[in-house]
Order: structure tokens, then sequence, then C-alpha cells
């Protein structure tokens, strides 16, 4: 009776579940980003080659998460990740003002792919730990975002270090995007 019961119920209100891409340069954060809100710690990580994906459950919102590797020559894959894309996450190294603008390139060459137009883009403004880290203020600035126009974004500082601002920022796209979840 439970089973059935349980089946009834999933046929009822089935799961949902969102997929988010996380892109960013080499260096950013997005797999100790990735990791830390999968397992709560902080793992050693390895310049990404390919993707690595976890589910994420939070406030019974089930995400999918692919995190893709951020060098130059992996960036052109990444669209290969895109369909189906709820939300996409940019990882940013607060501390990298030099590449800042390579950044910004990568962020609207992305923002007009076919896949991405009903996508939320979240920006981690991440290493707010460290001293010289740009504020979200000047990462805002830097990124142009104010002048995106065809899709929502929102800037949220955090550390993947600490943990600080990431559940923040998850937050922010399960309010934007509740409804169009796929089961
Ligand atoms: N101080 C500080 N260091 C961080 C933070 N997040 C990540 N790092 C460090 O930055 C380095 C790169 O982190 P990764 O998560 O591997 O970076 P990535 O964006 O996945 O890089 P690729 O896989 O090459 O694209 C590691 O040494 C992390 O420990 C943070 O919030 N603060
Ligand atoms: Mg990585």
């Amino acid at each position: 009776m439970g089973a059935l019961m349980s089946r009834l119920w999933f046929l009822m209100f089935p799961a949902k579940e969102y997929k988010i891409v996380v892109v960013g340069l080499d260096n950013a954060g997005k797999t100790t980003t990735l990791y830390k809100l999968h397992l709560g710690e902080v793992v050693t990580t390895h310049p990404t080659i390919g993707s690595n994906v976890e589910e994420l459950v939070y406030k019974n919102i089930r995400f999918e998460v692919w995190d893709l590797g951020g060098q130059d020559r992996l960036r052109t894959s990444w669209a290969t990740y895109y369909r189906g894309t709820h939300a996409v996450i940019a990882v940013i190294d607060s501390s990298d003002r030099a590449r800042i603008s390579i950044m910004k390139d990568e962020l609207f060459r992305l923002l007009p792919h076919d896949d991405l137009q009903s996508a939320v883009i979240l920006v981690y403004a991440n290493k707010q730990d460290l001293k010289d880290a740009m504020t979200p203020a000047e990462i805002t600035d830097a990124l142009s975002l104010h002048s995106i126009k065809n899709h929502d974004w929102h800037i949220q500082a955090c550390s993947a270090l600490t943990g600080d601002g990431l559940y923040d920022g998850l937050g922010w796209i399960a309010q934007r995007v509740g409804g169009k979840a796929t089961s």
C-alpha cells in the first residue's frame, strides 16, 4: 500500500528537475563551488577536462548541475551542454582583474544561443574572501550586466571556500525558474 501511495503521489506531483550549467574561465572556482554545494566541503580540484555533473536538492527542488571546463580550448564545447538549460551560473574569480574582459566576451557569446533563450543568468562573484577581490558592483560594470536585455540576471557575492553566498544564489535561481521545470 505504501508503494502504491508513493507511486500515485509521483503521478500526481512529479518530481521537478532543473538543469544548470556552470561556466567561467579556468581557475574561477566552478568545481570548488559545485562540490561545496554537493558535499558541504572544500575538495582538492584539478583543472576540469570535459565536465562534472551532480544532483543537488535544495528546498525540495532537484537541480542537475553541470560544471564545465573553463580552459581556453574547452570553451567552444560549452554550447554542447546548453540544451534544456534553465539557468546558467557564470563563476567569476573576483581577483582576476586582468581577465574579466575575456569573461565578458564569453558571456556575451553564450547569451544569444538558441538553447539558452529562456535561461536565467546567475553571476557568482567568487573569491570574495580575497583582499583584492572586485566588488559585485565593479564586476557588474566590467561585465556590462546592465546591457543584458533578454535574460533575467542576478549577481551574488560568494566564496566557494567558506560557502558564503552560494545558497543565496541558488535560492535566486529556485525562485526564478519555479514552474518552468521538466519532469
Ligand atoms: N581564495 C579562494 N580560492 C578559491 C575559491 N574558489 C576556488 N578557489 C581556488 O581556486 C582554484 C581553482 O578552483 P577550481 O574550482 O578548480 O576552478 P575551476 O573554475 O573549476 O577551473 P577549471 O576546471 O580549470 O575551469 C583552486 O585552488 C581553488 O581552491 C574561493 O572562493 N576563494
Ligand atoms: Mg573545474
